[in-house]
């Protein structure tokens, strides 16, 4: 049986085992559930992600990231739907070394060296990466010598991210891999991950960081009690939410009366000299106050991840359960 912390660790079956994708894509979710007794953790995902793509999943505490990448890694299997990985099932995929993984959980021998930890887990595999490649590769070579008792968290991600690079995988799964990590660690991370994206690999991350997200992936998926609700580009996502303009009034009339007139009347505030409103037509109001000369050195902004991602999960404090009996499964991690 695999566990969470020997995915990247142990993968002794042969690479032909894996079959291929010859569509292209890294990762296929039909109707997706997990339930666990009567907590739907994932609750009918659809998702296709291509080979190739970096993609941020996202979503408030208990969405379902982490119970969705334990499926995609095998650990645990849907309760229904079909989900498929690299073209085959992902307890294959991930046998063969074609899928890579920064996970949080433990897993690590603490009185092994960095270099002494990636040259032990190289020698499980068939076939790997020179050692001292994979810690260059993830920013680790320079605590190549350093117990892992004494790695700081962020140390400890490097590490994992070398031993996940092994195997060149095809497909790299991190689960919030730059918590604990100060600004340049997490800097050199995301670096150190863009090189490892321009060699072809698709990379799926769940984070709570959203500019991580939105300066690094090329889609951003938000969970929201176990379903995707908004899949797009960075772009796309913050584009469904309101946008703001701002102006220098100068009259005649007042903001208050054009809010209303546009059928916003809570949606107008005043800073300093300028006068902020909210909306999702900000072309109709630009046009109404150019037109009327109403105001002057206008500026309209989308609305930011952050406020999308707000508004979005504003509603998710609700447990989400099916009718069955209560949960018998404990969490196991
Ligand atoms: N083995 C389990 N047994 C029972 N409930 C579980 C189990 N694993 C996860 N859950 C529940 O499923 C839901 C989704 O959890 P999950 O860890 O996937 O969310 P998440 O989005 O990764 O959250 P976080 O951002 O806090 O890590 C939660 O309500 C969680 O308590």
């Amino acid at each position: 049986m695999i566990t969470r912390a020997e995915t990247t660790q142990t993968a002794p079956t042969a690479p032909q085992d894996a079959g291929t994708s010859p569509s292209g894509t890294a990762l296929h979710a039909t109707g997706v559930h997990r339930h666990f007794g009567s907590v739907r953790a994932v609750d009918g995902v659809d998702l296709s992600v291509d080979r190739g793509e970096i993609v941020a999943l996202l979503g408030p505490n208990g969405a379902g990231k982490t119970t969705f990448l334990d499926m995609v890694l095998g650990f645990t299997e849907p309760t229904s739907g079909t989900l498929s990985v690299l073209g085959t099932s992902p307890q294959r995929a991930v046998r063969a070394g074609r899928v890579g993984a920064v996970l949080q959980t433990e897993g690590l021998l603490a009185d092994l060296t960095v270099k002494e930890t990636v040259s032990m887990v190289a020698a499980c595999h068939p076939r790997y990466i020179p050692v001292d490649e994979a810690l260059e590769r993830a920013g680790a070579a320079r605590i190549a010598t350093r117990k892992v008792k004494k790695c700081s968290g962020g140390e400890r991600q490097r590490l994992r991210f070398a031993l996940a690079l092994l195997t060149e995988p095809d497909l790299l799964l991190l689960d919030e891999p730059t918590a604990g990590m100060d600004v340049r660690a997490r800097q050199e991370f995301w670096a150190a991950m863009h090189a490892e994206a321009e060699r072809g690999r698709t990379v799926i991350f769940a984070t709570h960081y959203l500019q991580e997200a939105s300066d690094f992936a090329d889609r951003i998926v938000l969970l929201r009690q176990g379903r995707v609700v908004v899949d797009g580009s960075v772009q796309e996502v913050t584009g469904t939410g309101q946008r703001t303009l701002s102006c220098r009034w100068i009259g005649p009339g007042t903001p208050q009366a054009l809010a209303v007139a546009h059928g916003i009347p809570d949606d107008v505030t005043h800073q300093g000299d300028r006068v902020r409103f909210t909306t999702g037509d900000t072309d109709a109001l630009a046009r109404s106050i150019l037109t009327d000369g109403l105001g002057e050195d206008l500026e309209i902004a989308a609305a930011s991840l952050d406020q999308v991602f707000l508004d979005l999960t504003a509603d998710t404090a609700t447990e989400t359960t099916t009718d069955t009996a209560d949960s018998t499964e404990q969490k196991g991690r």
